[in-house]
């Protein structure tokens, strides 16, 4: 497999500008009578032109032919991918857990792989999200994928991709992140296959980072190290095929040529990638266990102040110095519903049962928190300063609860036992001090 070394901008939100060929990008304007290389200027807008210019997120790509250049749409079976409201999914008070799902025996590239796990809120209204789990031992070639639906976020668990853009090239191995705009099309190519990771389909408000508050102006996810694609391009007239999901539908259009051709771009919407071993990890120096919200490295905000569409957090290696704390976190129930994954490691609420590539889904109060062995260690451990390492989970949290597919409820992959990690959780109460 070719092992790219690329490089990238940095900055998130930034304008960015990006040529591939010296003197593409206009300067002083956007739209000339005619561009250099007599390129076609196409803008792609991701928020209403009229969103608050701190929301605002557009770029302008100068390109060999504007997108419209294709064939038409034609409806295509969606395979295993779902769109909320989905008709066969009920949101469950149950919790769930699932096993990884196995990468497959048929080739498969990451579209082919796509399988839906759960879906919330309502794409059609620009709320709540999907989740599916991507699976793939093969490279897209001439296909090319965009959703009219969302922005998608990957979370890698196994192997090494390429997103290959229209906006440039970004490689994504377990550990990193990647988000692509809505709109914006995209390939996955494997550096180091196969592959297999997560992706979370955000219908609401773009990505967005979290205020820090009384923190400060640095820490938690910092700005500088979100990286995004140098412009890049191939001049390939030979027939392609371009996927949409659309609506919760797939279409399929024909393409005589490669619909990656975008010379030069700039603005501040484009795909971009983020090492989660730079989030600077803010925690307790002195008791108790604070709420996972300081965890948070991207948010997408709901039009209720502080109550999130989606939160992207992660449960990353750090030290834990909590004292006299039950250090683990606590029992509770919650307004939020919580969708989680692994990508490496062990968890710090769970033993075996929760591995990575597994999922589990607790949604809107219902009570969960450690399984009963995590309880009896973390009540009796003498509480020196401990380092919790090669562990890296994260938690997809939203306001709306989450409906798992009938794929998924169905799966042969679901821990129908879930529920009995907590049945050792005895009583202790004996009516004494
Ligand atoms: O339920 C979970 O495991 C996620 C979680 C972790 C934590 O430290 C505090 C609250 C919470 O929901
Ligand atoms: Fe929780």
């Amino acid at each position: 497999m070719e092992r790219s070394t690329l490089s990238y901008l940095h900055g998130f939100g930034n304008e960015h500008e990006t040529e591939a060929l010296p003197g593409a990008l206009p300067q002083g304007q956007f739209s000339p009578q005619s561009c250099p290389y007599k390129l076609y200027a196409e803008q792609l807008s991701t928020t209403a032109f009229t969103a608050p210019r701190a929301q605002n997120r557009r770029s302008w790509l100068y390109r060999l032919r504007p997108s419209v250049v294709m064939g038409e749409y034609l409806s295509v079976d969606p395979g295993g991918i779902r769109t909320a409201p989905d008709p066969e999914g009920v949101p469950l008070p149950n919790l769930l857990r699932w096993d990884p799902l196995p990468i497959g025996q048929a080739p498969q590239d990451f579209i082919e792989g796509l399988v839906s796990i759960a879906t919330n809120g309502d794409a059609a209204a620009q709320m709540g999200m999907g989740i599916h789990v991507y699976r793939a031992d093969r490279g897209m070639g001439r296909r090319a994928f965009y959703s009219a639906d969302g922005e998608w976020l990957l979370i890698p668990q196994q192997g090494v991709l390429r997103i290959e853009s229209e906006m440039g090239r970004l490689t994504l191995a377990p550990g990193q992140i990647g988000v692509i705009p809505r709109g914006v099309k995209f390939r996955i190519e494997l550096e180091q296959g196969p592959i297999r990771g997560y992706v979370c389909e955000n219908y609401g408000a773009p990505l967005c980072l979290p205020e820090r508050g009384p923190v400060g102006a640095n820490g938690f996810a910092n700005d500088r190290d979100f990286e995004y694609p140098h412009a890049w391009f191939e001049e390939i007239d030979a027939p392609h095929q371009l996927i949409c999901k659309f609506a919760g539908r797939l279409y399929q259009a024909a393409m005589a040529h490669s619909p990656f051709d975008v010379v030069a771009w700039t603005g501040n919407s484009a795909p971009y990638r983020y090492d989660l071993s730079r989030f600077n990890v803010m925690n307790t120096v002195s008791f108790d266990h604070p709420d996972p919200s300081i965890f948070t490295v991207l948010t997408s905000p709901s039009d209720t102040c502080g109550v999130a569409n989606l939160d992207f957090v992660i449960f990353p290696p750090r030290w834990m110095v909590a004292e006299n704390t039950f250090r683990p976190p606590w029992y509770h129930r919650n307004l939020m519903s919580e969708f989680m994954g692994l990508i490496k490691g062990r968890y710090d609420a769970k033993g075996e049962g929760f591995e990575p590539g597994g999922m589990s889904l607790h949604n809107c109060m219902t009570p969960h928190g450690p399984e009963a062995a995590v309880f009896e260690q973390a009540t009796q451990a003498q509480l020196a300063p401990e380092r919790y390492q090669d562990t890296l989970a994260f938690m997809l949290e939203s306001r709306y609860a989450f409906a798992p597919t009938a794929f998924a409820m169905a799966s042969e992959h679901r821990q129908a036992d879930y529920l009995s990690c907590w049945a050792g959780l005895n009583k202790h109460f004996d009516g004494k001090l």
